[in-house]
């Protein structure tokens, strides 16, 4: 059985992600280029920016304007998070379906963007690591810190990412509180004689964020107690890694009508 094609806008084209992302839909068959929204270039082509695909398909640097006039399924934002904000509820409003891997939004944002979703009917999904192996990483750490409360979160990425701690430190952090009782850890009197010294403070527990040359996205979640530690662990070594996880992400938003936060959400 032939699939149905599916359209997608893809927004940070020239991206690290986002060029990766044309690669996927190039290969894809039941996927086809709609659009791109980009910073610079207006009017032109992709096929017409070095290093991006062969797609005929324009480019619009007035995301509004893209939305009233291409006629696609879905959006795939890779940019920053405002923008990516703003992409998310534009498309939302035109009734195209967002896959946003754009890290960095407000716990109000997300509130807003679902109730948005719910509101109109349609299905979106906020992932903040599109890797499976993110994603089981995140639920061993939820099921671990069942039996280990003290947890200290280490997330590694490479010096040009723009937010701190990462999304997927952040949604670990969240998956965690669900099951654990807030507890500040450490000496009770324990001051930093260096400011951050300690990390981030999340209900408690510790994210400590690494920033350097040569890394791309990796995650060390670390429990200790009494003369054990556990550590889940997690490392994309290049962009291709989350790739699976957007084109599951494409194909099953299609069915949805309300906003999912989380890849976990989505798998069987
Ligand atoms: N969910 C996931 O699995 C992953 C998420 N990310 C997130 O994806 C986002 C992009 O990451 P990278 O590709 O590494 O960054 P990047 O810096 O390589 O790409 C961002 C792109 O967004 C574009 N952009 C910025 N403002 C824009 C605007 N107003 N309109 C259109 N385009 C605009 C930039 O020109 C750039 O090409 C980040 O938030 C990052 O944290 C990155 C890797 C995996
Ligand atoms: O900026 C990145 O590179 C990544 N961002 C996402 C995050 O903030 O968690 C996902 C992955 O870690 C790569």
């Amino acid at each position: 059985m032939t699939q149905d094609t599916i359209k997608v806008i893809v927004a940070g084209p020239r991206g690290r992600m986002g060029s990766e992302a044309l690669q996927l839909i190039e290969r894809t068959d039941h996927f086809e280029l709609a659009a791109a929204i980009d910073r610079k270039h207006d009017g032109e082509r992709i096929k017409d920016i070095e290093g991006l695909t062969a797609s005929d398909a324009v480019i619009y640097t007035d995301a509004a304007r893209c939305f009233a006039e291409v006629q696609a399924d879905v959006l795939i934002d890779l940019t920053v998070p405002e923008t990516g904000y703003t992409h998310t509820k534009l498309a939302i409003e035109h009734a195209v379906r967002p896959v946003v891997g754009t890290s960095g939004f407000t716990d109000e944002q997300l509130e807003e963007l679902h109730a948005l979703s719910e509101e109109k009917g349609i299905g979106a999904i906020i992932a903040p690591n599109f890797a499976i192996g993110a994603v089981l990483m995140m639920q061993f750490a939820k099921q671990a810190a069942k039996y280990f409360p003290t947890v200290e979160i280490i997330e590694k990425h490479h010096d040009q990412k723009l937010d701190a701690p990462s999304g997927t430190a952040v949604k670990t952090a969240q998956l965690i509180q669900e099951v654990r009782e807030p507890a500040k850890q450490g000496h009770p009197e324990e001051k930093e004689t260096h400011a951050g010294a300690r990390g981030a403070d999340f209900d408690g527990m510790r994210i400590h964020s690494v920033r350097l040359p040569g890394l791309v996205a990796h995650q060390e979640v670390l429990f200790g107690a009494p003369g054990e530690q556990f550590t889940v662990k997690h490392d994309s070594f290049n962009r291709a890694s989350f790739m699976s996880g957007v084109q599951l992400a494409v194909e099953r938003v299609m069915k949805m009508n309300v906003l999912a936060y989380g890849l976990e959400n989505i798998l069987d």
